[in-house]
């Protein structure tokens, strides 16, 4: 195992954490390429914090392997960029010195970018961090993780405060940091408009345990839609079929508009037959 050049963003095998007697993820097994905008779903409480705080270091397996950028977690923190769920800031320092801190603090501080970002999002330098809105917090925590111009950028839930108009720009940003720097982005999200939107990579967690991952081309190729599924059909759920859509059925190719057409399947829906699926 963990043999390619270059190694994957992510690797895990049989990736287990308990807490107590409660397993909050089970038996992850993952490979994630890089260069990828990877996209992880899934229900309140499925294990995507508990995966990416195992990739980062934050928190030991209870059994199996992780391996990110080819080594183990925690040890290369300069390549890695981590913003967690609750985006933390010191509240005391203002956000000229956060910048400042990180400039200290990461040897591949990208000084021009980190002013720019501040810059365009209108946040005021010398404002303390505990002063910012929710919102305002979470675009300083992202511009100092991307600053640091990592190699893996680990967001957990990253728009989740964000405004539209915000939302919409954080993410054009990060594609654009991710594209030119050749880097990799796993974010974990509830918005599977955003997720469809940005992400050619998808892993769905539910219940600890994995239910769909892989490039999300493929995985669209290799599901239909087909509301009146034949016997013998291997269907996820509801119209949701596995198996390539079968040639010659008229709608081959095309994209399907209302729901009760037969047709390619879009990612939100393979999303829900998975997430529903996984659920029964
Ligand atoms: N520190 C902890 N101590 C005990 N249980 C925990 C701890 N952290 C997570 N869990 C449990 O592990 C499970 C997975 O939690 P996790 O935070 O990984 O889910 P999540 O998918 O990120 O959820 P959400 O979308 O609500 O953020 C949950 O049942 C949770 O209660």
């Amino acid at each position: 195992m963990f043999t390619s050049a270059p190694p994957p963003a992510l690797e895990t095998e049989g990736l287990t954490r308990r807490y107590g007697r409660r397993t909050a993820l089970a038996d992850c097994t993952l490979r994630v390429p890089p260069g990828r905008v990877v996209g992880l779903v899934g229900p309140n409480g499925a294990g995507k914090s508990t995966l990416l705080q195992l990739a980062c270091g934050l928190i030991a397996p209870t059994s199996g392997a992780v391996q990110v950028l080819g080594a183990r977690p925690g040890t290369r923190l300069d390549r890695v960029g981590f913003v967690a769920q609750d985006t933390p800031v010191y509240a005391t320092l203002t956000v000229a010195e956060h910048l400042r801190l990180g400039a200290r603090l990461n040897p591949g501080w990208d000084a021009a970018f980190a002013q720019r970002r501040v810059g365009a999002l209108g946040l005021d330098p010398k404002q303390r961090a505990g002063r910012l809105s929710g919102g305002q917090r979470a675009q300083l925590a992202l511009t100092v993780a991307a600053a640091k111009r990592p190699e893996l950028l680990i967001l957990d839930e990253p728009v989740a405060a964000l405004d539209p108009l915000a939302r919409e720009g954080f993410l054009r940003t990060l594609i654009e940091s991710v594209t030119e720097l050749g880097a990799t982005a796993i974010l974990s999200s509830h918005l599977l408009s955003d997720v469809e939107r940005v992400c050619d990579h998808l892993i769905v967690l539910a219940g600890g345990r994995v239910q769909l991952a892989g490039d999300v081309t493929a995985l669209l190729d290799a599901h239909h839609r087909a509301p009146a599924p034949p016997p013998g059909a291997d269907v996820v759920h509801g119209a949701v079929v596995r198996g390539p859509l079968p040639a010659g059925d008229g709608l081959h190719g095309a994209r399907a508009e209302g729901a009760s057409a037969a047709g390619p399947v879009r990612l939100e829906e393979l999303v829900l037959a998975y997430l529903r699926d996984g659920a029964r």
